[in-house]
């Protein structure tokens, strides 16, 4: 494929580099590959790499799911990166630095890094795509985001999902959006980087709380009020941070955070319900075999809101139960319990 607003030179498909062979990594890869780009996966293991290049399966991830041939994969990041018009980052959030570090030499040049990630880093309270022009020194201009409700599993079976592109640029997210839009996978743009991040970052940790919620048998009007609840505190935090208060009820906000809190998918989500169900917090890492951003994000979310003076009290919640060992119901009472006021402030 080469269309006029790809990214591609004239006479070649647009090429794609996706850092990280996981759930979101291979299903992105895949729809990439599905709209045209030529698509090479890097893995931190080789055996998934070969396993990829000659079974076009990622047995680990999606045993079932035959990958297109314009997919290739690779452990050398070089290779991965070379020629790439996007390098798409899919790794855990708190993972990112070093890695980007090692591999910032190989990026080539002009390349636009897209970030898959829904997680603040830790320490910094940096969300991924400051963490990502700081370590490649690229503008904000060549950073663009992925993001809204796209259960990966959900995506390889190509059921339909919509989608978020976010970049300062909005051309180079149009390039984005034409590189990944297919007839099951229907990306929006939007320029407003800081709320879709942090709509994809909350919406983690308040998948937790829903799960905890569901876990104790709260029923639905009690996730009900913690999605609306927690959406109204991601907007406030929004606000502090300079967003765009509406990007929070597009697909980024309400559309992410809906799936994620009403899915069994969704790990942050089923997390939650095991710690709910009454698990210890090691228990519940012990049977979590993918990546569930909110259990660390939730410290930085609540890092990120104390910087910015907004009153989280959910993500508060979260933070207690899952870092501070309060029990899932002695937070409920103090959650209910706090001082009465209007819905609007
Ligand atoms: N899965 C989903 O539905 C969605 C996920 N996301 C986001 O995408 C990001 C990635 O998540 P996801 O793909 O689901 O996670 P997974 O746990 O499924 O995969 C993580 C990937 O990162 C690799 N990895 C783990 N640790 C390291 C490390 N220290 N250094 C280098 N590579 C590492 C893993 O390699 P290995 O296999 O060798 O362990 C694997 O390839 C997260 O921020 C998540 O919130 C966003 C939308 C949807
Ligand atoms: O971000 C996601 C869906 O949009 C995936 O959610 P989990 O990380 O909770 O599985």
């Amino acid at each position: 494929m080469t269309r006029p607003d790809t990214a591609a030179p004239a006479g070649r498909p647009v090429k794609a580099a996706v850092f990280g062979t996981g759930s979101w990594g291979t299903a992105f890869g895949m729809v990439l590959a599905d709209a045209g780009c030529e698509v090479t996966l890097w893995s931190r293991r080789q055996e998934l790499a070969d396993a990829i290049n000659t079974t076009r399966v990622n047995p680990d991830y999606f045993p079932d799911t035959r990958l297109p041939e314009s997919v290739r994969a690779t452990t050398d990041p070089a290779e991965a990166a070379h020629d790439a018009d996007f390098t798409v980052l899919a790794i855990p959030s708190q993972t990112l630095r070093g890695n980007l570090a090692a591999w910032a030499p190989e990026l080539a040049p002009g390349t636009v890094l897209v970030s898959l990630m829904k997680g603040v880093e830790l320490g910094t309270a940096k969300r991924m795509s400051e963490v990502i022009q700081e370590v490649a020194e690229v503008p904000g201009e060549r950073v663009a985001v992925v993001t809204g409700p796209n259960l990966a599993k959900e995506i390889v079976a190509r059921m339909p999902a919509a989608a978020v592109v976010a970049c300062r640029d909005e051309t180079v997210a149009r390039r984005l959006q034409a590189a990944c839009h297919t007839p099951y996978f229907r990306p929006y743009t939007n320029t407003d980087v800081v709320g879709c991040e942090l709509g994809g970052a909350v919406k983690n940790v308040i998948g937790l709380a829903v799960g905890i919620a569901d876990g104790m048998g709260l029923g639905d009007n009690a996730k009900g009020s913690l999605i609306t609840r927690g959406l109204a505190e991601t907007t406030r935090l929004g606000l502090a941070m300079g967003a765009d208060p509406l990007t929070f009820s597009g697909l980024a906000g309400l559309g992410d955070l809906v799936a994620t809190c009403s899915s069994p998918l969704s790990r942050n989500h089923t997390f939650g319900t095991n710690l709910g169900r009454g698990m210890t917090l090691q228990e519940t890492i012990a049977v979590t075999r993918q990546t569930a951003e909110g259990v660390k994000s939730c410290e930085s979310v609540l890092d990120l809101a104390r910087r910015h003076d907004v009153d989280m009290p959910i993500t508060e919640t979260v933070v207690g139960i899952v870092h501070e060992g309060k029990p899932p119901m002695v937070a409920l009472k103090e959650l209910m319990s706090r001082a009465a006021k209007p819905e609007r402030r």
